[in-house]
């Protein structure tokens, strides 16, 4: 007997090392682990505690040979080598745990085997069977019974879960491991469904159903609520619960037609009287009351570029108020305006204005909007029509009247008593307040002191301000404030939740943060199977990279999109970042990084900008029409481009003579008779009126020697690469392909 190892011995004799270093310890001996050497003297008293199984060995070959033998009889098809290892497994097993365990791991293993004969076929069934007929009559044989184990048979038969949960999708692996199957089994399942998969392969929804349900196993897909997503927060409430709150409206409609004179009609004639004194200040929003009701108006701009806050402006809208001039007519933002409602879902009332005009015509715009489903209910429609002269303040009483009529009949409630969700209408940065955003509260009451989280910012209202510079403590649903308290600027458009404690807020706002990051790092590089192609064709492209800065964030993404649709055939606009305030110096970082131009709308540079943007050699450009922007832009973009070329005839000569020379080919000699011909110029053959050949001059010759061109009145020898075949009589026209602006 020699040393071995505490596992070595554990194997031996079937047992976990564990267990041997139970009893090793009992015995005084000291180990440490399953690798410590024992000795031999050590090895010899464990074997009188297990019983030496060398000696025994040859007794068991001895004694289940019979045994064997009739099995054989009986299952001629498979091995005996599993029998007698099931066999053993549980003599083993009786040996070294206590009496009770052993009887509910037999148990269990039966129940196994039973339940795995409900998937395996006929054929395993009978295995199966005979197993546990062969295990049965060697437990009854107890403790003298040692043949050798397979604990894996018993592990292969693991018990099918009853259901199994996932979200979104599983692997092969992962389904096989939920189900305690192999994943080759479910691969061979899959095969047979004619599906290919490895063992990484990704299955959705309906291949696990499938799969499990072959297994007779119930699958529940586990929505997983993800607290960072915002929109989560915005939850219905119980019809007990609401309460009336004012329309949201927003004023559409062409350039020029006069949405800014209407909105400053409602709010001079509105505001300002109403509340004498009070100061009105630019939030973007404000609200004015009509017999005795409130109305929220967005005030957002309204030029074409303004595409993007004007379809979120629609989100949030309740109310859509069209202006359209009546001595103008529909023109295409009408359209869009109709389309943007339209799409929203959000009712309609057209305001026909600039009535004091003489050339007014308000049955024509009434006749062309009926072409988009427009229909005043004076001619069977329910389009509400209300003539106006925003500029006289004439009929708005009547518009914000007919507003309230609409109110009435589409119910507008919400939830005072929770906690404030809403949507970001403008956000900047103060150079004394840091981040301040507008928001409207749609649902709930937000206060002072709220813990917040905007976008991807987070915070603590610290304060809030109304439509009319007055500051307030509580913002009910359907009101614009304007709050302080962020830890950076959020963008228009962005959802705002309030949490119940400061460190959620903080969590989900660093956390979204990140995401944003993450997604923004990813697009850049993502690339899958549907955009390879794109990924592909855009490695010929050129792109011009650019920051955006502006004052406001509408007018940063008004810039970005207007930006985005500047088409120079062979040129990407790549906006790497938009923002409001002023150009700082990570602006400049990542211009640099990137080969980036810094475009500043109503911002300038702080000074850590300017000293980075001189140091790093990045083109800062301030601009204050947007149109001068798109203008400048472009003209970089053409810039950027490989040039374009145009061909230009720069003369002709007359074949009078033609030469063989060997080894130098044909020589035309010619005579030439407009312009010049050049050494490398292109030329064309033309003979009758019709080109032949056309290639290049190889050589160009007055007399004896080379010659650069050859102008007007003058002879020359000339020779056509790799053409021979020129007769007298040709013409050979001399070209040059010349560089020339885009257009
Ligand atoms: N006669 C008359 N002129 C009006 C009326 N309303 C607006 N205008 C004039 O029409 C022009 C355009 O008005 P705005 O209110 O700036 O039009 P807008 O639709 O806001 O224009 P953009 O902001 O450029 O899209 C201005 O010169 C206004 O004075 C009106 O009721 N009657």
């Amino acid at each position: 007997m020699s040393k071995m190892r505490v596992y070595e011995y554990a194997k031996k004799q079937n047992v976990s090392s564990k267990d041997v270093i139970t009893k090793l310890k009992e015995m005084n001996i000291e180990v440490s682990n399953h690798m410590t050497t024992i000795e031999a003297s050590a090895v010899q008293k464990l074997d009188g505690l297990y019983g030496k199984k060398e000696e025994k060995q040859p007794q068991k070959q001895n004694k289940p040979a019979g045994q064997s033998q009739q099995k054989t009889n009986q299952d001629p098809v498979k091995p005996k080598a599993t029998k007698n290892a099931n066999s053993e497994d549980f003599a083993g097993k009786e040996k070294v745990k206590p009496a009770p365990k052993q009887g509910e791991g037999k148990k269990h293993s039966q129940e196994n085997q039973q339940k795995d004969n409900k998937v395996f076929n006929k054929n395993k069934n009978k295995n199966n069977n005979n197993n546990s007929n062969n295990r049965n009559r060697n437990n009854q044989k107890g403790k003298n019974s040692h043949q050798a184990q397979a604990p894996q048979a018993v592990k292969k038969v693991k018990e099918l879960p009853a259901k199994i949960t996932f979200s979104d999708s599983l692997t092969v692996a992962e389904l096989a491991k939920k189900l305690h199957r192999e994943p080759s089994e479910i691969i061979k399942k899959l095969f047979m469904l004619g599906v290919m998969a490895t063992i990484n392969q990704v299955l959705d929804k309906d291949a696990i159903e499938l799969i499990a349900g072959d297994y007779g196993v119930e699958v529940e897909e586990e929505i997983q609520i993800d607290v960072t997503d915002l929109e989560v927060y915005f939850t219905d409430d119980e019809a007990a619960e609401l309460d009336e709150r004012p329309a949201v409206v927003t004023i559409m409609g062409h350039v020029d037609h006069g949405k800014t004179t209407t909105l400053d009609s409602i709010r001079n004639t509105k505001v300002t009287a109403g509340e004498a004194g009070g100061i009105t200040q630019h939030i973007g929003a404000y609200q004015v009351e009509e017999n005795g009701k409130k109305i929220t108006f967005l005030d957002t701009p309204g030029h074409a570029a303004f595409t993007t806050m004007r379809a979120r402006g629609a989100k949030i809208t309740d109310i859509t108020i069209l202006v359209v001039a009546a001595d103008d007519g529909v023109m295409p933002q009408t359209i869009e305006a109709i389309n943007h409602a339209k799409a929203a879902e959000v009712p309609i009332i057209v305001a026909v204005n600039k009535m004091d005009k003489e050339s007014a015509n308000p049955d024509r715009v009434m006749q062309e909007l009926t072409e988009y489903g427009l229909i005043p209910e004076a001619w069977g429609g329910d389009t509400i029509f209300v003539p106006i002269s925003a500029i006289k303040g004439e009929g708005i009483d009547n518009l914000l009247e007919m507003i309230l009529l609409v109110s009435e009949v589409e119910e507008y409630k919400a939830n005072p008593n929770r906690n404030a969700v809403g949507t970001v209408i403008e956000a900047q940065l103060d150079k004394g307040r840091g981040s301040v955003a507008t928001l409207l509260v749609q649902n709930g009451t937000l206060k002072v002191g709220d813990p917040i989280v905007v976008g991807n910012t987070f915070g603590r209202v610290r304060a809030m301000v109304n439509d009319l510079g007055r500051r307030v403590k509580h913002a009910e649903p359907s009101t614009p404030v304007e709050i302080t308290g962020l830890n950076d600027v959020p963008q228009a458009g962005d959802r705002f939740v309030v949490l119940s404690d400061e460190k959620s807020a903080r969590q989900i706002g660093e956390s979204r943060a990140q995401q944003a990051l993450q997604a923004q790092r990813s697009e850049k590089t993502k690339i899958s199977l549907d955009n390879l192609f794109e990924h592909m064709k855009q490695g010929e492209m050129k792109e011009l990279n650019v920051v955006v800065k502006a004052d406001v964030q509408g007018t940063a993404e008004a810039l970005t999109t207007a930006l985005q649709k500047i088409d120079v055939e062979g040129v990407n606009v790549r906006i790497l970042h938009t923002g409001a305030g002023a150009i700082n110096e990570s602006d400049i970082t990542l211009a640099a990084a990137f080969n980036a131009f810094v475009i500043g709308f109503n911002v300038r540079p702080d000074n850590n900008a300017k000293r980075a943007a001189d140091a790093e050699g990045v083109d800062i450009r301030l601009h204050r029409v947007i149109y001068k922007v798109i203008e400048e832009i472009e003209l970089a973009m053409k810039g950027m481009l490989d040039p374009e070329f145009e061909e230009k005839i720069i003369g002709q000569a007359e074949v009078r003579q033609t030469f063989k020379v060997s080894k130098v080919g044909t020589i035309a000699g010619s005579y030439v008779t407009d312009g010049k011909i050049t050494r490398d110029s292109g030329v064309r053959l033309i003979r009758d009126g019709i080109v032949i050949f056309e290639g290049e001059v190889d050589a160009l010759r007055r007399f004896k020697d080379d010659a650069k061109e050859v102008s007007q009145g003058y002879e020359c020898g000339i020779t056509i690469k790799n053409y021979n075949d020129v007769k007298e009589g040709d013409v050979i026209e001399a070209f040059v392909m010349q560089e020339v602006e885009r257009k």
